[in-house]
């Protein structure tokens, strides 16, 4: 299928802690167009941010096939999966992830300075570009404490944009806001779907997966697609 950005064929996952193994995913199988907007639900430890983590090659599978943007990503190197990662993927996690002591436009510089084919004499063009997308133009010299929960994630959205990636993972995204800010934030996700781009968010959350076209849930290890009926009603 050439449209599809996130393919997962037989896909396991174990972990061995203090209690023993435990096989967190079973043969997932999965498959995400280009454009589309969807949300993985889940029970707490059911196996969300596990799934997603392979899915931004931050963590691989024990067996089984994961294609990124058609590449098989079990032949790369991890110079390859870093470069394939860089100019695929863009990341927004629950806690922000901003560097405390950096203002947001040094936060949004890092990515850039992973890129050698991006000149410095580009940087502010691209933070100005971003922040005026989240509607923060007016923080460049901000430093993260200094700002609200929503506009920190609404900076951590820009820092996932900055180097124009086709593909957003999102893991819980709202879990720290409140439920002004997690409109907002879903506002500005589905805005981002709306241009083109392939949305993914991790939740437990029923109202943000309302917002999403298609959903999925891991249960006991295994995935399932939710139809949107369950899913929109749920709310
Ligand atoms: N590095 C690890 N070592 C051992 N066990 C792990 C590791 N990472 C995750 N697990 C286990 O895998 C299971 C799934 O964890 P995961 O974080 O993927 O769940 P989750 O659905 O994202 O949970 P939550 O919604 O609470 O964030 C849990 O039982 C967890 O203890």
């Amino acid at each position: 299928m050439n449209n599809c950005v996130i393919a997962l064929a037989n896909l396991n996952k174990s972990f061995v802690n203090g209690a023993g193994g435990n096989h967190v995913l079973k043969q997932i199988n999965l498959a995400v167009l280009s454009g589309e907007m969807v949300a993985i639900l889940g029970q707490s430890g059911s196996g969300k941010s596990t799934l997603l983590s392979i899915m931004g090659l931050l963590d691989s599978a024990d067996s089984g096939q994961y294609h990124l943007c058609g590449q098989d990503v079990s032949t790369f190197s991890a110079y390859q999966m870093s470069q394939l990662r860089n100019n695929h993927i863009g990341w927004v996690f629950q806690n922000f992830n901003l560097i405390a002591d950096m203002t947001v436009a040094e936060n949004l510089a890092v990515p850039l300075s992973f890129n050698p084919e991006i000149k410095p004499a580009d940087y502010q063009t691209k933070i100005s570009y971003v922040l005026q997308k989240v509607g923060l133009s007016d923080k460049t010299a901000f430093y993260p404490n200094e700002l609200s929960g929503g506009q920190q994630q609404r900076v951590a959205i820009a820092r996932a944009l900055i180097c124009q990636p086709d593909i957003i993972l999102c893991d819980e995204p709202t879990g720290n806001l409140d439920s002004s800010n997690s409109d907002n934030v879903m506002e500005l996700l589905c805005a981002l779907h709306q241009e083109g781009r392939t949305v993914l968010i991790i939740t437990h959350d029923p109202a943000v997966a309302a917002y999403c076209q298609k959903a999925y849930k891991i249960h006991d290890g295994e995935i399932a697609e939710v139809s949107s009926q369950e899913f929109k009603h749920a709310v």
